[in-house]
């Protein structure tokens, strides 16, 4: 059975900050992000978890990158990892992002990773080890394209980020069907948020919703990081996994639509979601200040 998801949906995932809360409340995320001919990507995904709320966010980005990215950004805390004459993570980073996976409250792997042998096995260890919930886009989902099975092994159901070209790259399906996706979901034991006009989740129990808000002023590079920096920061401060991906497509595609109204679709940025999201999310103060 379809859902269809609109602000009152959301309205009701979202909760409360408590008044007396501190950091730690909010969840610690880990963005393994970034190379060195990607740093928007890392910088979207890790701004996008603070602009969601999270209590801290760790960015881990190989050495390459890691002197443009520690500029860019200012609320995370952002790390340099050992990194290949590719500008991409090595083999020699895993001991080191498995140490940073477990004191993560949830994990974000691949947004502008690049592709490799290398990265191709950090994000399989990374996923038979790490025991917080994952979010896996871009580079993280092309890893898997030889090793999908691997999902099945994930302490809980992996949420998957595809738009269109990542999933026909790790399925082999081209324009698949709702009961495709459905049937993927149920098959890996995944959560599947299949990016694009209308943003369809899948859960592996069978639920299926479709997301109502966005505008093809989001159809820029940047925009799905953005979308999966958002989304490991409510899984980070506890949401149902299932839960926090329905919200993160409906705000994203909503902050999408400010954007849209207040600067054009053709003249809006990914950079425009992360500025007109906290005004988004101002209906979710409880009090006056
Ligand atoms: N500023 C940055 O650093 C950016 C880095 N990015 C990173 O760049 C890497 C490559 O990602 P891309 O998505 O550009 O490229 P991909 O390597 O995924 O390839 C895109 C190809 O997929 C196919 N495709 C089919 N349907 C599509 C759809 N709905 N949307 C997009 N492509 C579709 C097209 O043939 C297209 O040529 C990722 O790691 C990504 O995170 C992008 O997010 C863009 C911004
Ligand atoms: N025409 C559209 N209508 C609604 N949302 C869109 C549209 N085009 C793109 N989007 C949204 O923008 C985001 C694009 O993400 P993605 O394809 O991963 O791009 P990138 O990785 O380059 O940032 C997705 O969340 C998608 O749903």
């Amino acid at each position: 059975m379809m859902t269809e998801l609109d602000q009152s949906y959301v309205d009701r995932i979202i909760p409360e900050r408590a008044a007396e809360a501190n950091k730690n409340d909010f969840g610690r995320v880990l963005c393994v992000c970034g190379c060195a001919g990607y740093t928007g990507a890392a910088y979207f995904a890790a701004q996008g978890a603070v602009r969601m709320g999270s209590g801290v966010v760790t960015l881990a980005t190989p050495e390459r990158a890691w002197p443009v990215l520690a500029v860019k950004l200012n609320e995370p805390v952002v790390r340099p990892m050992p990194c290949g004459a590719d500008g991409m993570l090595s083999r020699e980073a895993l001991p080191a992002l498995l140490s940073l996976a477990e004191k993560a409250d949830a994990l974000l792997i691949g947004c502008g990773l690049g592709r490799s042998y290398a990265v191709a096995e950090i994000v399989v260890t990374l996923i038979e080890n790490a025991k917080c919930q994952i979010v896996l886009d871009a580079d993280g989902i092309n890893a898997l394209t030889a090793h999908k099975d691997i999902l099945r092994q994930a302490a809980q159901p992996v949420i998957l980020t595809p738009h269109a070209g990542e999933f026909a790259r790790l399925s082999g399906l081209e324009n698949p069907q709702q009961g495709e996706l459905t049937l993927f979901a149920r098959k890996m034991g995944c959560i599947l948020l299949y990016k694009g006009h209308r943003t369809l989740i899948a859960a592996p129990d069978g639920r299926l919703y479709r997301n109502h808000s966005g505008n093809p002023g989001m159809a820029k590079g940047g925009s799905g990081d953005v979308l999966a920096g958002m989304l490991v920061s409510l899984c980070g401060q506890g949401l149902d996994p299932v839960d926090a991906a329905c919200a993160a497509a409906w705000l994203h595609g909503r902050a999408g639509d400010m954007a849209a109204n207040a600067r054009s679709e053709y003249g809006m940025t990914p950079g425009d979601l992360l500025h007109f999201l906290p005004d988004l999310l101002k209906r979710y103060n409880t009090r006056e200040w």
